[in-house]
């Protein structure tokens, strides 16, 4: 059943190099942002053109909870900041800790945020598949949104709801209709850099885009995160999805450039 993978003792990230060679690279991540990033004044604004997004099923992948949308075409894609392409989504995902424990994957000063939502996109210009894209180094861009515990936050319930029917690794139900526009924080201003894929395969193809403002969700909701399983159905032994992150990696030399 090729990789076993995980966030456990014995196959998480401290041993995935083991199988993913990559994983000891030199553009891997997350990292940390630092205090003081140097301003690209050239940097323009980013995009996100979501207006006729379509949002297929949410899934558990043994590994996340998973939003996947229709990729056939240029409905939903993001454009401008760093990126010399229009990249289209292909889906969203989070990483989170366990109760009262933060789990963001990119860390800003040295701290951490309670989750991290991932919107991933792809090069379709340059790329015939999300799969070809993976592989190449400006084949991803990922937009990730910080989240921290605070008031409940509106629209999120609509994911969380539907958790109940993903509880289990390889489950999957319809999820239409959602645009992810309504989980973005008010302000688009944002730290950019060249880094990887945060989990296996840890493909070294991200132009990562992170927004500075975080958005505020409850603890109840992130609850909901929790009850999440990393097994199947069918496993025995129980065993709750949280702390599903990387933590951060070397930055190796490389510029981290802020938007203004
Ligand atoms: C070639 C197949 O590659 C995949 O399926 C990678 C899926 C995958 C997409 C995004 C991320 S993240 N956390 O860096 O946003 C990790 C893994
Ligand atoms: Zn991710």
């Amino acid at each position: 059943k090729g990789n076993h993978w995980g966030y456990g003792q014995e196959n998480g990230p401290d041993v995935w190099h083991k199988n993913y060679p990559v994983a000891l690279g030199s553009r891997q991540s997350p990292i940390d942002i630092p205090r003081q990033v140097s301003h690209d004044p050239s940097l323009g604004p980013i995009v996100l053109d979501y207006d006729h997004c379509t949002s297929i099923n949410i899934s558990n992948n043994g590994h996340s909870v998973v939003v996947y949308f229709d990729d056939t075409d240029d409905r939903s894609v993001i454009h401008g900041g760093p990126l010399e392409n229009p990249y289209r989504l292909k889906q969203f995902h989070f990483h989170w800790g366990g109760k009262g424990c933060d789990g963001s994957e990119h860390t800003v000063a040295g701290n951490s945020y309670a989750s991290e939502l991932h919107l991933v996109h792809w090069n379709a210009v340059k790329y015939k598949s999300f799969d070809h894209a993976a592989a190449a180094p400006d084949g991803l861009a990922v937009v990730g949104i910080f989240l921290e515990t605070g008031d409940d936050h509106r629209w999120l319930h609509t994911i969380t709801d539907a958790m109940y029917m993903v509880k289990y690794k390889g489950s999957v139900t319809d999820f239409k209709g959602f645009n992810p526009k309504c989980l973005l924080p008010s302000s688009l201003h944002y730290w950019t850099y060249l880094g990887s894929l945060t989990t296996p395969p840890l493909h070294e193809s991200v132009t990562w885009i992170l927004l500075k403002d975080p958005i505020a969700v409850s603890e109840k909701q992130l609850g909901k995160f929790r009850l999440l399983q990393f097994t199947g159905e069918e496993e025995d032994q129980r065993s709750r999805m949280e702390n599903n992150f990387r933590p951060p990696q070397p930055l190796k030399g490389r510029r981290i450039r802020s938007s203004n």
